[in-house]
């Protein structure tokens, strides 16, 4: 178990039961607070459903799971969201009918200090609130190389575009830990390449934690300081990115996926 206080996430024995099926099995894992660390494994290994104890989305059945030093197993998405993990999604789920600047906004005001008691009131605080959060928001679009979008209709933005605004969004809500699901999903190889230098940066701009899931092994090498593989519900490897390309239970379970 991981005491250290520089552990941000520390995951202890949580397992996730759909019915008879055991999604996840007895995963304990930790997170030091600056690591980049990658989560792998092939379909249907318990990636997603992870994330889904992480972020409030279903209650572990067992286990716990620790953020900053306060356990949050079991908490409503938004209370875990203000305790600070924020995450994108596999399939992209933005306002499609709103702009791109609103769509970074609304991540804002969920966290902004002005409360809705002043917005409903239109007193001056708001105002000044308002013009903060959209500088904001244009700054954070500037960084992913969006902000010649910010009035376009998020539906209308190519999908690697919309990727990135997935994160844009997650990042303005201040997170400390940041969950990436898949964020290359669908992207060519290019933008992948500069999604992952992109994400490398904003880490050590930031001062963020993430934990990244991705299906392709080769793509979270470069990046992550460890991984943790994931089969079939349970963990069977955690290492540098060096320790798991040569792991056999990993090349097993990856060649198993591919027979
Ligand atoms: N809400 C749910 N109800 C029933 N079964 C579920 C539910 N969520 C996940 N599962 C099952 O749990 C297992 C793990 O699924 P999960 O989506 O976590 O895997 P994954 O590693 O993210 O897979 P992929 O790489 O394909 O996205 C799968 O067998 C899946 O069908």
């Amino acid at each position: 178990m991981a005491t250290s206080t520089a552990v941000l996430l520390d995951v202890q024995s949580a397992s996730r039961s759909f019915g008879g099926l055991k999604a996840l099995s007895e995963v304990s894992l930790h997170i030091n607070k600056g690591e980049l660390i990658g989560l792998i494994g092939p379909n249907g290994a318990g990636k997603t459903t992870l994330f889904n104890l992480l972020t409030g989305v279903y209650p572990p059945s067992t286990g716990k799971i620790i953020l900053a030093g306060e356990s949050v197993g079991g908490m409503k998405p938004y209370k875990i969201n203000h305790k600070g993990a924020a995450r994108t999604f596999q399939n992209i789920r933005l306002f499609t009918a709103m702009t791109v600047l609103d769509n970074v906004k609304i991540a804002f005001h969920q966290h902004a200090r002005h409360s809705m008691f002043t917005s409903m009131l239109r007193l001056p605080k708001h105002f000044k609130g308002e013009g903060d959060i959209t500088q904001k928001a244009l700054d954070i679009l500037k960084i992913f190389n969006l902000v010649d979008h910010a009035y376009e209709l998020a539906g209308n933005m190519s999908y690697g575009n919309q990727r990135r605004l997935e994160i844009a969004r997650a990042l303005a809500a201040g997170p400390k830990l940041l969950l990436l699901d898949e964020p290359a999903a669908g992207m060519n190889p290019n933008e992948t390449r500069d999604l992952m230098n992109l994400i490398a940066w904003i880490r050590k701009e930031f001062d963020l934690t993430i934990l990244l899931i991705e299906h392709d092994m080769s793509l979270v090498m470069g990046v992550c300081d460890r991984i943790y593989v994931l089969d079939r519900g349970m963990l069977i490897a955690d290492g540098t990115p060096a320790e798991i390309r040569s792991n056999s239970k990993v090349i097993e379970a990856y060649l198993g996926q591919e027979a």
